[in-house]
């Protein structure tokens, strides 16, 4: 992987990083790498994160699965970081078992996958960390239910992975369910390379050995300085852009096999850094596509955002027939490969001509070894920015005050945010 902050330098950009600013930054990144070192050594809440490489255990992820290997279908409940990392690789890579996400409670949208999916076929995957999240069990009481009524026996169909105590502990233990262990301190926005990633990627088929050891190779690669660590680098920059103005981060992977990764992104840097008043906005884009809908305004709008643009190197190709098409013929022969990286590097050269900062992430292609190094160096990149601002990276306890309003609204128990909620200030139009 390589990350390219050429444009994002005051000389090409405002906000940009002035270079004896980015050299005085770095010594901040030699002091936040020894902290993080130090965390792993002790194997600290968060910080654990970053071995889980050398941690996670491949025989038991294949063992828990391998009784599903008959299954066309894969059905994965669960949200936030019990969905979008697994979400991630299954979007990158190809499988012949289809694999669905059901990381909401949207009642038609859960209806219609049911509908669609042949229950007989199909194996469960229920991930909750804390083993209490109300949509994650909500829809598996669906789940479980839309099984029966097929005349599936969900417990055959079904493994469990949470923590050691908790509704779905106990619904592991009652009916005898093939279970895996979350791993101890790793937050879930942060344990896509362990149990909660990798059991979906070895049901699909993936080689989960070759995205732990694309992980290995961004963990080598971290050190003190960002001129030598990718991950490092782009952490560093983020938080640097922030600081001068660029306060929102907008993800452009162009490649559609990478959408989902921006939404992986987009919790994992949200939730860390998003906290006491500071914080970096990640924005979910697709290049080429936004280019027909958002460029107008990154290009010609306010300067309060820097753009992250992403793109494996090397990808399948199609050839776009010759034509005689008016304005058109240029294209003939070319290819769409041709013509997309055309267009990446089109537009970020007509944002750094609107000094607009934007950073080019690049890896060789979107296969196991790459994309679990990627996944492996936006963790420590959002490690590292948790220290330069200061924040404690590893928790979110933003996201609680709503869980009690809907539980509160729904009977679940006398919640005061619940009474807020009725209390809200009305000037509706209609
Ligand atoms: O894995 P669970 O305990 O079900 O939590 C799932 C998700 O919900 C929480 O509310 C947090 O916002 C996320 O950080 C977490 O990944």
């Amino acid at each position: 992987m390589q990350v390219d902050i050429g444009n994002a330098l005051a000389e090409v950009a405002t906000p940009g990083i002035p270079r004896e600013a980015l050299e005085r930054l770095d010594d901040r990144v030699a002091a936040a790498h020894a902290r993080i070192e130090e965390g792993r050594a002790n194997d600290e809440h968060g910080y654990a994160t970053l071995n889980q490489p050398d941690n996670v255990d491949v025989d038991a992820i294949e063992a828990a699965v391998e009784p599903f290997a008959d299954c066309e279908t894969l059905i994965n409940v669960g949200i936030g970081g019990s969905a979008l990392g697994a979400a991630t690789i299954s979007a990158a890579l190809d499988s012949d078992v289809e694999a669905y996400y059901l990381d909401n409670v949207d009642p038609k949208w859960v209806a219609d996958h049911l509908d669609d999916i042949d229950l007989s076929k199909t194996a469960l995957n229920v991930v909750s960390k804390s083993g209490m999240t109300a949509e994650t069990l909500s829809n598996f009481l669906v789940v479980r239910e839309a099984m029966e009524d097929a005349g599936v026996d969900w417990t055959e169909r079904t493994w469990v992975t949470t923590g050691p105590e908790g509704n779905l502990r106990d619904l592991a233990e009652k009916h005898d369910l093939p279970s895996l262990p979350v791993p101890d301190g790793v937050p879930g926005r942060f344990s896509v390379l362990s149990t909660v990633g990798l059991a979906a990627a070895a049901l699909q088929g993936h080689d989960i050995e070759a995205i732990l050891d694309g992980a290995r190779d961004a963990d080598d690669a971290l050190g003190p300085s960002l001129f030598d660590s990718p991950a490092y680098a782009y952490g560093a920059v983020n938080y640097a852009l922030d600081q001068r103005g660029a306060g929102i981060n907008v993800l452009l992977p162009y490649a559609e096999s990478l959408e989902t990764y921006a939404e992986w992104y987009s919790q994992l840097w949200a939730e860390s850094v998003g906290k006491d008043g500071v914080g970096q906005t990640p924005v979910r884009a697709l290049g080429a596509t936004d280019q027909h809908s958002q460029l107008q305004l990154y290009r010609a709008g306010p300067h309060d955002k820097m753009v992250t643009f992403i793109r494996p190197k090397e990808r399948a190709d199609t050839t776009i027939p010759e034509t005689d098409l008016a304005g058109l013929s240029y294209l003939g022969g070319s290819t769409l490969g041709e013509l997309i990286d055309a267009e990446f590097e089109a537009t970020e050269a007509s944002l750094a001509n609107a000094g607009l900062p934007n950073v080019r992430i690049e890896i060789d292609r979107v296969d196991e070894a790459a994309i679990g190094e990627l996944l492996y160096s936006m963790e420590a990149a959002t490690i590292l920015a948790g220290e330069l601002y200061t924040v404690d990276a590893f928790v979110q306890p933003a996201v609680e005050w709503s869980k009690k309003a809907t539980r509160g609204l729904l009977g679940g128990g006398d919640f005061e945010e619940a009474d807020e909620v009725a209390e809200k200030t009305e000037l509706t139009i209609e």
